[in-house]
């Protein structure tokens, strides 16, 4: 099972995982799974919340998926992959369900939009973050208004600029994350009494917490066709295929 979506009810929490094997990055057809999966669980009765979770020990998610976006050629398959992330991002808040994320490791670019897209965030000190968009020639339009919500337009606007990694401290002290752990094993203890608890927690006043935690954002619709014609249409500058190429092989051989 190289590349997919699973989803698991443990005690009224649905807890759905992804995994691909490029440090997790997410090609269309798995984000278009995680998107469904995330709505299905989210009209169940029986789902008190969902916890999103990554396969491994090391990277949370890479982000967009190079090879993906490597072989999109034109604007249509480019619009439909940016799409992609929207939808995810889209279910996340409009499941009517609390989404939990686990992060256990660093995250990029469209991963740090899932860390964004969470109620509640839990990772480890080795979750540190970075917008790298700009890297490959395009800019975190369409995660945009998720992570300005949690960090603030400023601290955004720095982060898509300089591409830098934050530290897991940094994370937490500007509410992307909402406790951060040593290591994994001290995380998932922390994560287990948790679920326990939202588990045991009344479903409507859990519904109603979701609702008043999102006012004010269904502007996001509005917004994402343009945002995700933005990224659509510089992915497919010849400068964009290059600078992938040169960051695959900075990675193949740091
Ligand atoms: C921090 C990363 C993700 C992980 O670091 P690591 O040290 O745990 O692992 P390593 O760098 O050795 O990578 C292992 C292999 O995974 C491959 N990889 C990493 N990211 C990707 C990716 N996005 N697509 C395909 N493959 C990926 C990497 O090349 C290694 O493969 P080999 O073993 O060499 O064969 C670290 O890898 C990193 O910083 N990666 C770059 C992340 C990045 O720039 N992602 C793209 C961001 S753009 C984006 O997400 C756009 C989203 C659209 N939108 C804005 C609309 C949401």
């Amino acid at each position: 099972m190289s590349e997919f979506v699973l989803s698991e009810l443990k005690n009224s929490i649905a807890e759905i995982t992804f995994g691909t094997p490029k440090s997790n990055a997410l090609p269309g057809a798995i984000l278009e799974k995680l998107a469904q999966t995330i709505l299905d669980e989210g009209e169940k009765e029986e789902v008190k919340a969902i916890l999103l979770k990554s396969e491994g020990e090391k990277a949370f998610c890479g982000g967009a998926s190079f090879d993906e976006l490597l072989a999109i050629e034109e604007l249509e398959a480019s619009t439909k992959f940016f799409g992609g992330f929207a939808k995810v991002l889209n279910a996340m808040r409009n499941c009517g369900k609390i989404v939990v994320v686990r992060v256990q490791g660093k995250t990029t670019g469209g991963g740090v939009g899932i860390a964004c897209g969470a109620d509640y965030c839990f990772a480890t000190k080795s979750s540190a973050l970075a917008l790298t968009e700009i890297n490959l020639g395009i800019g975190p339009f369409v995660i945009g208004p998720y992570v300005e919500r949690k960090i603030g337009k400023s601290q955004f606007s720095a982060m898509a600029i300089d591409a830098d990694f934050r530290s897991a401290d940094w994370a937490e002290q500007h509410n992307i994350y909402h406790s951060v752990s040593e290591s994994i094993e001290e995380m998932d203890t922390k994560l287990e009494k948790f679920l326990e608890t939202l588990a045991s927690r009344s479903s409507d006043a859990l519904a109603l917490i979701k609702k008043v935690s999102w006012e004010g954002t269904d502007h996001f619709n509005e917004l994402m066709p343009d945002r995700i014609h933005m990224s659509a249409s510089l992915i497919l500058e010849e400068s964009a295929k290059k600078n992938i190429e040169s960051i695959k092989e900075r990675l193949r051989v740091k």
